[in-house]
């Protein structure tokens, strides 16, 4: 029987590029669109069949914004599938993002510079908006939809022969600081996206808590920073072109320039017959396969090269290698597609994973430690499955829920 793989937010970035190399892996699968636009998702659909035209490829109409939609388009996926083998919780939305270009300048010339250029901290604010059912719109539609998605679509994930999973795009920027239990929503400050981030990442967790028992398995996946209509959104695509050069230069101590929707996506992709397997562990700067002698010093991943370009202080500390942390390890660059081809038991829960560029632009995967407890994320799961019922009780008493 075809795998089914279900992707949100597949119309365009790395939502597009993912299932391009979805169908490149095996074009065997049943890919299913589920986009806002159905003209989007059609051209989509167009697109990927033209690179791929034996691949089965069919569309779902789903606004993750709006509980309703998410309810109707769950409905239609009960009816459409008996089983999901994948579903990658990928749309998502930075409105109106404003970046503070003075805290930019000045912390180019300052010792968090690798830090600030990989996780933007500090240098974004957003206007987020309430929607019409009373929720933040940010919230709303990277966090809370796919919570209602996955819920509605449980009797298809959970309890089959084999594993089923869960891949959230989460992000550099998910910030633990940006985050609180008692405003989840983000309605009091100008980072939502941050915010929206972290909570995916606990939501994660508490998933992988609630179901792994019943065969769902839940991974966090950050793409790094990639040129889509998001990052056009901060600044227009001329400047970007102009910034190119020192994007380049800057890639040599910044790994999260992953730039291409196709490098965002190595994470992404999931799941192969040929098993995990032991990854070849490669030097976080430069991409190089380290030996097994480096390998086995594992606390200090880092290899002599880098040692030697950073005059010896190898601990990550300095500002050339702040971006090699002990909690890095990564995989075959160019094994084209690496999350969905782990086993789910063997990734490690309380772990994202990212893509990561080297300065000469080829892309890896590393893993790190999540900054958060599971007492947090249990909470935070609690808090959703109340605002669940508040809404699906509001939703019957306007009688919308179908
Ligand atoms: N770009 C980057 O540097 C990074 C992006 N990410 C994450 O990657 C994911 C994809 O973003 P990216 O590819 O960059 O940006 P794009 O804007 O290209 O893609 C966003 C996708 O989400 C869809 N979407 C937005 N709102 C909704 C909604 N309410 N209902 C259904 N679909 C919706 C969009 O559909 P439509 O075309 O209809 O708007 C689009 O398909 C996001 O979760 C983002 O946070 C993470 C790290 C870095
Ligand atoms: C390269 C510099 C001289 C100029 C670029 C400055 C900023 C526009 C970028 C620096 C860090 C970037 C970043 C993102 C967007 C662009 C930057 C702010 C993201 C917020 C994009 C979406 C994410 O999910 C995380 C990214 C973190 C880093």
């Amino acid at each position: 029987m075809r795998k089914v793989v279900l992707v949100t937010g597949a119309n365009s970035g790395v939502g597009h590029a993912l299932c391009q190399r979805l169908l490149q892996e095996d074009d065997g699968l049943h890919l299913c669109l589920a986009c806002r636009n159905p003209d989007r998702a059609e051209a989509a659909r167009a697109a990927l069949l033209a690179s791929c035209p034996s691949a089965q490829i069919t569309a779902v109409q789903v606004d993750v914004s709006d509980p309703r939609s998410v309810l109707r388009a769950a409905g239609e996926l009960r009816r459409r599938f008996r089983r999901l083998d994948c579903v990658y919780l990928n749309a998502g939305i930075m409105p109106q993002p404003q970046l503070d270009v003075g805290a930019l300048l000045s912390g180019l010339f300052s010792r968090r510079v690798v830090h600030m250029l990989c996780t933007a901290e500090g240098l974004l604010i957003q206007h987020d908006r309430v929607t019409a059912d009373g929720l933040q719109e940010v919230f709303a539609t990277n966090v809370f939809g796919h919570f209602l998605l996955v819920r509605e679509l449980e009797p298809l994930l959970c309890d089959g022969d084999s594993p089923a999973r869960l891949i959230w795009t989460s992000s550099r920027s998910a910030q633990k600081a940006k985050f609180s239990l008692q405003d989840f929503q983000h309605r009091s400050g100008q980072e939502p996206y941050s915010s929206s981030k972290y909570a995916m990442d606990l939501l994660s967790v508490a998933l992988n808590r609630k179901l792994n028992q019943r065969g769902l398995y839940s991974s966090v996946a950050c793409p790094g920073t990639m040129l889509t209509s998001m990052t056009y959104g901060i600044l227009p695509a001329f400047v970007w072109t102009l910034l190119m050069p020192i994007i380049w230069l800057l890639r040599f101590l910044v790994n999260g320039f992953t730039l291409t929707p196709h490098n965002g996506a190595e994470v992404l992709p999931a799941e192969d017959a040929r098993g995990a397997g032991q990854p070849a562990v490669r030097c976080p700067c430069w991409g190089h396969r380290l030996t097994e002698e480096e390998n086995a010093s594992r606390l200090l991943l880092i290899s002599p090269q880098c040692v030697r370009q950073t005059g010896g202080s190898a601990k990550g500390q300095s500002l050339g290698v702040a971006h090699c942390t002990s909690t890095m390890q990564s995989t075959e660059p160019g094994g084209q597609v690496w999350l969905f081809r782990q086993r789910p038991e063997s990734l490690d829960p309380l772990s994202k994973y990212l893509s990561t560029a080297t300065g000469f632009g080829s892309t890896y995967v590393t893993a790190q430690k999540m900054d958060l407890d599971e007492d947090t994320a249990e909470r935070f799961y609690h808090s959703l499955l109340e605002l669940d019922t508040h809404v699906r009780a509001t939703l019957q008493g306007t009688g919308a829920q179908s």
